[in-house]
């Protein structure tokens, strides 16, 4: 089991007056949902890229397992909103591409791919190219190429923000699928509160200027899904609204109504 740990962390773009972040700890463990909240422009992106390692901090430290971390590493696999993947190459080829990566061979690569596409419902579709796809496969072959590289961490920054309604809750049940087995930390900033309160085993609210953790959550919703319960079921019980409107109050806090 690992731990994923930002202890103290600032962060001070050039040119900018206030710190984008400022004294923000975090822990992610294995088995561990967190969900990053809050208005925009809070510094949830940028305390993802310094988990992922793509930001420097300029105070502060990021660990894994007490081990210092100053730059991008395969332990931590990162999934943006845009997909990033390479359009002329099919969904098998763009998955094996990150399978190259670690080393496998030919073969074993196309047999891992498939096994990976099917992981993330795109089975029998490995040949389609990812130019002919919808958002929602792209976005799922993208996951799928960051699972290829067998992560600790799944750092993913509003992975589902392009999608439309329908698609985004078919994407939240296959991270819920993912994330349940409990061999991932995954870290994950969306501005959705109810996919905010449905995925999260903690869920962050971050407040601005500067940009610091101000609020943090507890919520039991995403185990109750792994431990079997449908998602309608959990969506409709009255400890869900109410959990959501105690979060949108601390996501919205000193804001005029
Ligand atoms: N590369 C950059 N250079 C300068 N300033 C930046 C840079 N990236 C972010 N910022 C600033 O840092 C602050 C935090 O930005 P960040 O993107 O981390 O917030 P966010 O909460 O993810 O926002 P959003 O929800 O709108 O995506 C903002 O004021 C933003 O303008």
């Amino acid at each position: 089991m690992s731990t994923l740990l930002l202890s103290n962390i600032a962060v001070r773009y050039t040119g900018q007056p206030r710190p984008a972040v400022e004294g923000a700890s975090l822990s992610v463990a294995h088995g561990e949902f967190v969900v990053l909240t809050g208005r925009s422009g809070c510094g949830k992106s940028t305390l993802l890229n310094v988990a992922a390692g793509l930001v420097l901090p300029e105070r502060g430290e990021v660990s894994v397992d007490g081990r210092l971390i100053e730059g991008p590493g395969a332990d931590r696999a990162v999934v943006f909103q845009s997909d990033a993947l390479f359009p002329w190459f099919s969904a098998r080829d763009n998955v094996a591409f990150a399978l190259r990566l670690r080393g496998i061979g030919e073969r074993q690569r196309h047999v891992l791919a498939n096994e990976l596409l099917k992981r993330v419902r795109l089975e029998g579709l490995g040949d389609k190219p990812v130019w002919e796809m919808s958002g929602g496969m792209r976005q799922r072959v993208g996951l799928a190429r960051a699972l290829a590289a067998e992560p600790d961490f799944l750092l993913m920054d509003e992975p589902l923000g392009a999608l439309d309604a329908l698609t985004r809750e078919r994407m939240q049940t296959l991270l819920l699928d993912i994330w349940a087995p409990g061999n991932l930390g995954v870290l994950m900033v969306t501005h959705g509160i109810e996919e905010a309160l449905l995925l999260g085993t903690r869920v962050v609210v971050m407040a601005p200027d500067p940009g610091r953790i101000a609020h943090t959550f507890e919520a039991g919703f995403s185990r109750r899904y792994a431990a079997g319960e449908p998602v309608r079921s959990i969506k409709a019980d009255r400890a869900f609204a109410a959990a959501r409107a105690e979060l949108a109050d601390a996501i919205f806090e000193g804001e005029p109504a």
